[in-house]
């Protein structure tokens, strides 16, 4: 299943904040958006799960435009972890896990021995089975997060988008997110902040500035430090990890990086 974003454009209030951006994501790629804060990271992942329109420019659920696709169709085919957990009434965690099984199911339908199986499932895949009966309210942040994640899992779509997914983890709750998330083979796009993550992860990195996509290709060819400069304005040295072949990144303070400027 494959997600696209052809030239889409969006404004608040006269501002634009997306200009024509294209991005494609292919069958079972996972690919990464990187860029500053206010970017427009969260603006276009919201024009891409359709909470928000576009003002130009279509956004494409398996070829198909997804404004004219049902709700249920597209929830039965795409799942969303936002950075809001929008929570009304104090659900427990396995209620809200149960809620991804929804598109699924015929109205007023009961769970069946299946749906339980995969709430099950999710909760233990996201380590959080012991907080099934817990008030989701009452969870820290990374547990909530842990939440929305199994409750995603639940929905069993092809189609990912995160964003943000590894914010408030701790670093071994990041780690193994976004090892189950690679391990379950499905078509993902997430946001990301930690470029470190980014380019152990992404099969391919868009980079977002000022609502424009500046460049994009696999981390090794977009994580420069040049890029780095111009788009982040931070300094850094990039190797390459001797045993998982990917680029990491060491920051280097501005102070550091102008005098090692100045004496080369
Ligand atoms: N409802 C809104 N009203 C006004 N401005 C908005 C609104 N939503 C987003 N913006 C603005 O749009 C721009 C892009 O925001 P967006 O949240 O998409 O960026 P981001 O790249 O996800 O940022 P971050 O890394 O901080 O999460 C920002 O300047 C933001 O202030």
């Amino acid at each position: 299943m494959t997600l696209e974003a052809k030239q889409v454009s969006f404004s608040i209030s006269d501002e634009r904040i997306l200009h024509e951006v294209s991005v494609q994501i292919k069958d079972k790629q996972f690919v990464g958006l990187i860029g500053p804060n206010g970017s427009g990271k969260s603006t276009l992942l919201k024009n891409m799960y359709r909470l928000l329109k576009p003002e130009s420019g279509t956004v494409l659920l398996n070829e198909q435009d997804i404004l004219k696709q049902s709700s249920k169709g597209i929830a039965k085919n795409l799942a969303v972890v936002s950075q809001e957990t929008p929570v009304l009434f104090d659900f427990t965690v396995h209620d809200l896990v149960s809620m991804g099984r929804t598109p699924h199911k015929k109205l007023l339908e009961f769970d069946q021995e299946r749906d339980f199986q995969i709430v099950k499932d999710a909760l233990n895949q996201t380590g959080i089975a012991h907080l099934e009966k817990r008030s989701f309210s009452s969870l820290s942040g990374g547990e909530k997060k842990r939440v929305m994640v199994a409750r995603a899992l639940a929905q069993q779509a092809q189609v990912l988008i995160l964003d943000e997914p590894t914010n408030h983890l701790d670093i071994q709750h990041q780690l193994q997110l976004m090892d189950l998330i690679q391990t379950l083979h499905l078509t993902v796009v997430a946001a990301i902040h930690d470029l470190n993550i980014a380019a152990m992860y992404c099969d391919q990195i868009y980079v977002l500035q000022q609502g424009r996509i500046v460049c994009f290709g696999t981390p090794a060819e977009v994580l420069t430090p040049a890029l780095l400069q111009d788009v982040f304005g931070v300094y850094a040295d990039i190797q390459t990890h001797p045993l998982t072949g990917k680029p990491y990144l060491m920051y280097i303070p501005e102070q550091f990086a102008k005098e090692d400027l100045e004496t080369t």
